[in-house]
């Protein structure tokens, strides 16, 4: 079972590596945005609390988030070829409520994978999707935010998880299919 943590600042590619991984492994996708974006079209109860957090570029609570994944999660099954977490964890609490999610379930993490790519090609990246897709969070101003809450509490992770001795460096900025390889790579060499 290889879980991965597919990780990186907003724009840096998790969700287009993770739809290549998907195709080519069979693994599951938890992208927590989607989930949420997912509730909010719905009008659900979750969407609307959800919907104000997002709207300001800032995180939904740990324990709502939390929640939400595992049941997520479950859904897959205890005996799936492995789950890609996109867009989780986003803050150390949330790295070691995931730990502890799966621990519970005898699972784990096996590698954490870090897309690296500048900030000025993220917010190209962003700009142009906000115009492809109408995100609403994809307009500059909530893209600076978001950008912000990355560098404070998202990217401590990359020590947390290099500690934990399963982060992996990809260099995120250029051809779709050279960051696909290396990704491989590092899904390939998991034991
Ligand atoms: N290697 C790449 N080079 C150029 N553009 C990319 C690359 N990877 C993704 N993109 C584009 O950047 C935007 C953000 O990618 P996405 O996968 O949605 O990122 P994330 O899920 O990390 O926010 C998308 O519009 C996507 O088409
Ligand atoms: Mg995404």
């Amino acid at each position: 079972m290889k879980n991965i943590v597919i990780f990186g600042a907003p724009g840096s590619g998790k969700g287009t590596q993770s739809d290549l991984l998907i195709k080519k492994y069979g693994f599951g996708h938890i992208s927590t945005g989607d989930v949420l974006r997912n509730e909010i079209k719905n009008g659900t109860e979750l969407g609307k609390t959800a919907k104000g957090y997002i709207d300001n570029g800032q995180l939904i609570p740990d324990e709502l988030m939390v929640s939400i994944l595992a049941s997520v999660y479950d859904g897959f099954g205890a005996d799936h070829a492995g789950v890609i977490f996109d867009g989780f964890p986003r803050t150390i609490a949330q790295a070691e409520a995931l730990k502890a999610m799966l621990a519970e379930r005898g699972h784990a993490v096996a590698a954490m994978i870090e897309l690296d790519v500048p900030e000025a090609e993220l917010m190209k990246r962003l700009i142009k999707r906000g115009q492809e897709s109408g995100r609403s969070d994809d307009n500059e101003e909530t893209i600076k935010k978001r950008l912000d809450v990355y560098h404070n509490q998202t990217s401590p992770l990359i020590d947390w998880y290099e500690k934990e001795g399963i982060h992996n460096h990809i260099d995120g900025l250029g051809e779709l299919d050279r960051i696909f390889k290396d990704i491989c790579e590092v899904v390939d060499n998991i034991n």
